[in-house]
């Protein structure tokens, strides 16, 4: 039988963000294309002379993406909104990056308001799956034409081909590219547009083979979410005209972030030579895999995790693999997935608790553990005897470490009753004493919480790190700037006040570093969106709050202004989802750990006289099981995590929470259970479409759409977001609503935030005369 080894896609990143600088600096206007683009092509050489020193036998091409990789399959097959100027053939990369972003300026007259916003909104973007990374939703037209527009896929291959190494192009395939699509007048559902778009698929596959492609891997990671039957009876048609129609290319049709389940006829009867299998999401499907493929089906196993830094149990795997020995159609060793959900590279990590670092993979470690074991198999454990001893030994000195139990913590978690997730007194009557003790206008303003995260809090931030800035002059410098938004805030006329989280790194990150059972990297950073990464921290143990995280800092700031000041905090789902977490505890049981640490942090904030308190849990969504018949149990545990974070408080305190990048319509009854009593929810990319859940379900609190979306340079003027409100209020009763952006702003320039903000309150102005009776 034929043992080979395989990976599914590689961190683009840099090992040092290299994509990351040269992207921004070309968007800043500071250096020009072709340095952006010699950036690019020497980090695809970099990885790809990487994997092949490892010695794998299929090497991804096309997984190198400038911004998106969705974004890239709709530049190639030309579903590029009439919106966007097209200044001829191709996708030139301004087209690219104005769909990735926006473009255009504003003018700004004499009084600092904005006028005649120029430009284009950017794409809308959403969760990819489960992960934390976003893609870029494509947006089709019912009548949608395709053709191929770009040649990247072919580009890349040629390019790995003159450096003498022979790659495995990824695509994303038709169905699922559909599936995740959206038509922009809702007239027609994305599926009815295969017909137009599967020539073009079968076009760039014969150009593959023509240069000389053997495999493809094609990535339809839809089969593992629920199905209906038209999606069921897409992938007939899809790789059966795949099939006949480039008849000498071998696909790997390649699943991930879960189990076949129902799908898995399907799946094994599709005339594909390869099919690529998640085996750490859900290794209890390699049996039923087995049963069903053809015998001259060639099987991916995905069994080094993609979706975490544990370093793989080589014995376990190889153990679980003996029952694939007698399949005829050979076994490709594998990542779960894309390791684009993993840190580049654990060597960089030269200061982490040597125990805990051998514990862990990333990436590039996770390529060698995919060689290594597909060695194990074909020369027997002997082969690698030395590297399984080292394996056996970290896995044992993992379970056994003391760092890694604490019995308070385990004491305190099972103590947890359903009377701590209550709040003390139903909606209503906390909103007569939240009305008193804040009296606040109608449609009151505020922002998410994150305030301009410029270069020069960075530069401060990493000087504190380097010991060239004191504790006292980092902290002198964070008082300075969290005083200059508050007056900013209060001469603008915004009702209720944020600090603007000078001092977090980020929303999680900065939770993590003050909470045991947490470590953390210096270079472990993972792409989020576009030249956005995050850095998660590392879960290894039993979590628990020392002291408090951030009562100095809301009470400093409160104590600069008579207006509400929000306190900020990360909620305990977030944290959980946005970190990388143990796997020898249930996910469940970690989070109520969070929880109850949280609660800490908002009982102290409350006694510190904070009034109000925002529990961010934009990641709730993204946490949701991909199938259904698993939702109840997830939104069970994570609405009382968050109830159990958020109860602890008087009536007269007000709990508001906060949601972004997803769609929440088939959680809405969860949102509703969570019991806050104000949150502020992203909505203006998607033109407030999702408040008709909102309506549907009768949300009884307070609702705050997002009516600038943060995510782009566009400054929306007063007008665009009056209308916004104008379709909220007559959605929801005016007294629920709040206003407020779509999220925090720390991504954006003062320059933008500015006038976008005092635009913001006289949109909020607009609406109180209009509705003043
Ligand atoms: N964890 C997480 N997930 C999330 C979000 C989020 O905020 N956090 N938001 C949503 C969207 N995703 C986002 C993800 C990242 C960023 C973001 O702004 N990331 C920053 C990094 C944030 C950070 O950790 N900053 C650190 C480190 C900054 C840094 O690079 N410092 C330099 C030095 C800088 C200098 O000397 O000038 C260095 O270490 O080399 C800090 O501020 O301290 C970035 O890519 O630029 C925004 C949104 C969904 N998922
Ligand atoms: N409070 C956070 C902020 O304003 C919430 C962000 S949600 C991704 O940045
Ligand atoms: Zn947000």
């Amino acid at each position: 039988m034929s043992i080979t080894t395989a990976n599914l896609g590689f961190p683009r990143i840099g090992r040092r963000r290299e994509l990351k600088a040269a992207l921004e600096s070309y968007w800043a206007g500071k250096s020009p294309a072709a340095a952006l683009l010699a950036t690019a092509a020497n980090l695809r050489k970099e990885n790809w002379l990487l994997q092949q020193k490892s010695g794998l036998d299929h090497i991804p091409s096309n997984d190198f993406s400038l911004y998106d990789q969705m974004l890239d399959m709709s530049a190639l097959v030309g579903a590029i909104p009439t919106i966007y100027e097209r200044p001829g053939s191709g996708v030139p990369l301004d087209l690219y990056f104005a769909m990735a972003r926006g473009s255009g300026e504003a003018r700004t007259c004499a009084h600092g308001h904005q006028h005649e916003t120029t430009g284009v909104p950017a794409l809308e973007m959403t969760k990819w799956f489960d992960t934390n990374y976003h893609y870029m939703v494509p947006e089709l037209a019912s009548d949608q034409a395709f053709e191929l527009t770009t040649t990247k896929p072919l580009d890349d291959f040629l390019e790995a081909k003159a450096l003498s190494v022979e790659t495995r192009p990824v695509l994303i395939g038709p169905v699922t590219y559909l599936l995740l699509a959206k038509v922009k007048d809702g007239r027609a559902e994305p599926l009815s547009l295969l017909p137009g778009l599967l020539p073009v698929y079968v076009e760039i596959l014969r150009k593959l083979a023509g240069a000389g492609a053997s495999w493809v891997q094609i990535d339809e990671p839809a089969l593992v979410l629920d199905l209906s039957p038209a999606a069921k009876a897409a992938f007939k048609t899809v790789y059966e005209t795949l099939a006949r129609e480039v008849p000498g290319l071998k696909l790997l049709l390649t699943t991930y972030f879960g189990a076949l389940g129902d799908n898995a006829d399907l799946a094994s009867k599709l005339p594909v030579a390869g099919l690529h299998v998640d085996l750490c999401a859900a290794p209890e499907q390699a049996d039923i895999v087995l049963g069903k493929a053809r015998s001259d089906l060639t099987l991916s196993l995905g069994v080094v995790n993609g979706r975490n830094i544990w370093r793989n149990d080589l014995s376990a795997t190889l153990r679980s693999l003996d029952r694939f020995a007698d399949h005829a159609g050979g076994i490709v060793i594998a990542p779960s997935s894309s390791l684009l959900h993993v840190p580049v590279d654990l060597a960089l990590e030269t200061d982490l608790d040597p125990e805990i670092r051998s514990w862990l993979a990333f990436a590039t470690q996770k390529i060698e553990e995919v060689a290594l074991l597909a060695r194990g198999l074909k020369d027997g454990a002997v082969a690698i005897a030395a590297e399984l001893a080292r394996s056996d030994e970290a896995a044992q000195d993992r379970r056994e470490s003391a760092k890694i139990h604490d019995k308070a913590v385990q004491l305190r978690t099972r103590g947890v009753r359903h009377e701590m997730t209550l709040r003390r007194s139903p909606f209503a009557t906390r909103r007569v004493a939240q009305d008193k003790r804040l009296g606040l206008p109608a449609f009151p303003t505020t922002t998410i919480g994150s305030f301009p995260q410029t270069s020069d809090v960075r530069k401060a931030r990493s000087d504190f790190s380097k010991g060239v800035l004191t504790q006292a002059e980092y902290d002198a410098f964070l008082r300075r700037e969290t005083e200059k938004a508050v007056r900013w805030q209060e001469e603008i006329g915004i009702d209720v006040l944020v600090h603007g989280e000078f001092e977090r790194n980020d929303m999680v990150q900065y939770f993590g570093e003050q909470l045991s059972g947490y470590v953390f990297t210096k270079h472990g950073w993972v792409q989020s969106y576009g030249s956005r990464y995050v850095r998660p921290p590392v879960i290894f143990g039993d979590v628990s709050r020392p002291k408090p995280m951030t009562v100095q800092w809301s009470s400093y700031a409160q104590s600069l202004t008579e207006r509400p000041m929000k306190g900020m905090l990360t909620g305990p789902v977030t944290i959980l989802q946005w970190s990388f977490v143990r796997d020898d505890l249930a996910r469940a049981d970690v989070c109520r750990q969070i929880a109850l640490a949280i609660r800490d942090e908002v009982v102290d904030l409350e006694k510190a006289g904070i009034g109000i308190i925002q529990i961010d849990e934009p990641a709730i969504r993204e946490g949701l099981p991909l199938r259904r018949a698993e939702w109840t149990a997830y939104l069970n545990w994570a609405v009382e995590c968050f109830r159990l974070a958020a109860a602890g408080v008087a009536d007269e305190t007000q709990i508001h929470t906060h949601m972004c990048y997803s769609e929440f319509n088939d959680i809405i009854a969860a949102i509703g259970a969570m019991d806050a009593d104000v949150i502020s929810i992203e909505t203006s990319r998607s033109k407030m479409e999702l408040l008709d859940a909102f309506v549907s379900y009768r949300y009884p609190n307070e609702i705050g759409p997002g009516v600038y979306d943060i995510h782009s340079p566009r400054v929306p003027d007063a007008a665009e977001m009056a209308d916004l409100l104008d379709k909220a209020t007559a959605h929801l009763a005016p007294d629920q609503v709040w206003v407020n952006p779509d999220c925090g702003l720390k991504t954006r320039r003062w320059e933008e935030v500015k006038p976008a903000l005092v635009n913001m309150v006289a949109a909020a102005g607009r609406l109180r005369a209009s509705h003043r009776t």
